[in-house]
């Protein structure tokens, strides 16, 4: 049996700010680095080691990453950073609050932004402010790779090349990895992982800082999963990223 651990970064700015992030590299917060350290605190006494760790190009699942490393003693642990482990692009809505977008499109068009498998959000145009090309971590990227928004379904199909080439074959070969990403890219995972549906996706919220254990056949398929740490505090973490886009929010 194969264990892998994914974790979510701390909160960062913008997810307490309550706005769209995406691919803006916000920082953690003081909660957030908080977080982070308590995420790195179960995994040492849960008694987990790492052979390598996967994270993105953004400061927040980067710096998380360091603190739990940091927390677990194991801060020589090889790391790998790569863009297709970003969040998902969140188009034109980055850095809009989530609960005034509900007041003025409704709640169920942002849900439907954000939850829904296939639709994108508005996109930003390539002479926006906000487009990763003008970025340069990411110059070497084809044009067609750079995102102006996009659906979990997209996500998804730039996280899994990822996924197939560099992860799984290092977990196949008995590698401990510890991938630290974001709310959307790890449901990408989690999609393709569970075979969750298109429509049962749209209930699958990952809290901030929790590390979340999948332990896995040798094909790589799931046998179950679990959340480090106490039930309920699991429990309302995952409630309150539910609840982010309701217009009373
Ligand atoms: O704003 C974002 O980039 C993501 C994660 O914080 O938010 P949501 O949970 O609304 O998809």
């Amino acid at each position: 049996m194969k264990k892998l651990v994914l974790l979510r970064h701390g909160e960062s700015t913008w997810n307490q700010e309550n706005r769209f992030t995406g691919w803006t590299d916000v920082d953690l917060t003081p909660k957030g680095f908080k977080e982070a350290r308590n995420a790195g605190r179960l995994l040492r006494e849960n008694g987990f080691t790492f052979d390598i760790a996967h994270t993105s190009l953004l400061k927040r699942a980067i710096r998380t990453l360091w603190i739990a490393l940091d927390e677990m003693d194991q801060m020589w642990t090889p790391i790998e950073l790569n863009w297709r482990l970003n969040e998902r692009h969140y188009g034109a809505l980055q850095g809009l609050n989530k609960a005034e977008t509900a007041k003025e499109y409704g709640d169920e068009q942002v849900l439907i932004w954000r939850r829904s498998y296939d639709t994108r959000p508005p996109s930003i145009t390539t002479d926006d402010k906000r487009y990763p090309g003008f970025d340069m971590r990411y110059r070497g990227l084809p044009s067609g790779d750079i995102p102006v928004t996009e659906s979990l379904k997209d996500t998804v199909a730039r996280f899994l090349p990822y996924w197939n080439q560099s992860i799984a074959p290092q977990i196949k070969a008995e590698k401990k990895v510890i991938i630290t990403a974001h709310g959307n890219s790890l449901r990408a995972l989690i999609k393709h992982l569970d075979n969750i549906s298109d429509q049962d996706i749209l209930n699958c919220n990952i809290p901030t800082g929790i590390p979340l254990v999948y332990e896995l056949d040798n094909n790589l398929k799931p046998l179950t999963n679990y959340y480090l740490g106490n039930d309920s505090v699991i429990g309302e973490a995952i409630s309150a990223v539910a609840n982010q886009d309701k217009a009373g929010a």
